[in-house]
């Protein structure tokens, strides 16, 4: 039987009910994020203790992609104040396919790595799924094999998708009951919306999924108890279509021309609704790299402990 390592977060806030008058309570990722990086940190430093070698993380980033660079930056950032080793591989846009598979083939041979992370969207010309499913799965710290979404899928997640793993802990910190609450996931994609309505449903939510080909939003939106934001389209939520007292959880990062951040929720009408709210920038982005360092760490203690 496998070890499970389990961190508590320590919740942050109080409801915020000010003369009858809601406005949601902010819920915020930022610090929830160094609480949980703090704990990584300390479970790094009980490694070296026992005479454990630092967890290694080895992140690959193909081309020059601007928001890519500022993440992939931070994460490595993030790893040295965690004392987890990361090796760093900066390849240029024109990479080939066989050479980034022949390197990821290399890290999964070296034993000194427990986590392989290729930063996306990798450039055009590359197909990202043989990449993916070349890393070994208990080095694919960021939980997209299908080995670790097939766990997942049978309520026994190994390495768990980080930004859906990450919500998980947002909504723990702020005591969401689950059973009996409907959740309802906007945006199907790989990385966030179909592994999110998992989560969910392993917690006993009722998930419903909804995506482009979703008549009528807004009623789908309205019916959320708990609302999960992630299609990278500004604004695409109105803040009128959110049920009173829900909890908004906003995982769209888009960046505006005059360079400032926005979710895909409509911000200040929401909060007018909601009783909690992630903002952006500071809610879950952070989130999604504690959860790397997290998902690391278990790596090294817990699937590579031999
Ligand atoms: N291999 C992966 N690629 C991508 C993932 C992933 O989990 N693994 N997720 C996203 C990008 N992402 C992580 O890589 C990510 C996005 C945003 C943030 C974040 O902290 N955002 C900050 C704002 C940062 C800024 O100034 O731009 C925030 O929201 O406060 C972290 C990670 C796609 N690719």
């Amino acid at each position: 039987m496998r070890q499970c390592l389990t961190f508590t977060i320590t919740p942050l806030f109080m409801p915020n009910l000010q003369d009858g008058n809601m406005s949601a309570t902010l819920i915020k990722g930022k610090e929830i994020a160094a609480q949980v990086r703090q704990q990584v940190a300390v479970g790094v430093e009980a490694r070296k203790q026992k005479g454990l070698r630092a967890p290694g993380l080895a992140v690959i980033l193909v081309g020059n992609d601007p928001a890519s660079q500022v993440y992939v930056g931070n994460k490595r950032k993030a790893c040295e104040q965690a004392g987890i080793m990361s090796l760093s591989y900066d390849l240029p846009e024109d990479t080939s396919q066989d050479a980034l598979e022949a390197l990821v083939d290399e890290l999964n041979e070296n034993p000194a790595i427990d986590g392989i992370l290729v930063q996306l969207p990798l450039p055009s010309h590359l197909d990202a799924d043989p990449i993916l499913v070349k890393i070994r799965p208990d080095k694919d710290v960021d939980g997209f094999h299908p080995f670790n979404i097939g766990r997942l899928m049978q309520r026994k997640p190994t390495l768990r998708p980080c930004t859906p793993a990450g919500v998980i802990t947002l909504l723990d910190s702020i005591g969401t009951p689950y059973k009996g609450q409907h959740a309802v996931i906007v945006g199907a994609s790989n990385i966030v919306g179909r592994p999110m309505s998992m989560e969910l449903l392993l917690k006993g939510a009722t998930a419903t999924v909804c995506h482009r080909f979703t008549a009528n939003l807004e009623k789908f939106v309205g019916e959320a108890d708990i609302l999960i934001a992630a299609v990278g389209k500004p604004g695409i939520i109105k803040g009128e279509w959110v049920k009173p007292g829900a909890t908004v959880i906003d995982v769209g990062i888009n960046r505006l021309e005059n360079g400032s951040l926005c979710g895909d929720v409509d911000f200040e009408a929401a909060s007018e609704r909601a009783a909690f709210i992630t903002p952006v920038p500071g809610g879950v982005g952070p989130m999604t790299i504690a959860k790397l360092l997290e998902n690391t760490l278990y790596a090294a203690d817990v699937l590579h402990a031999d």
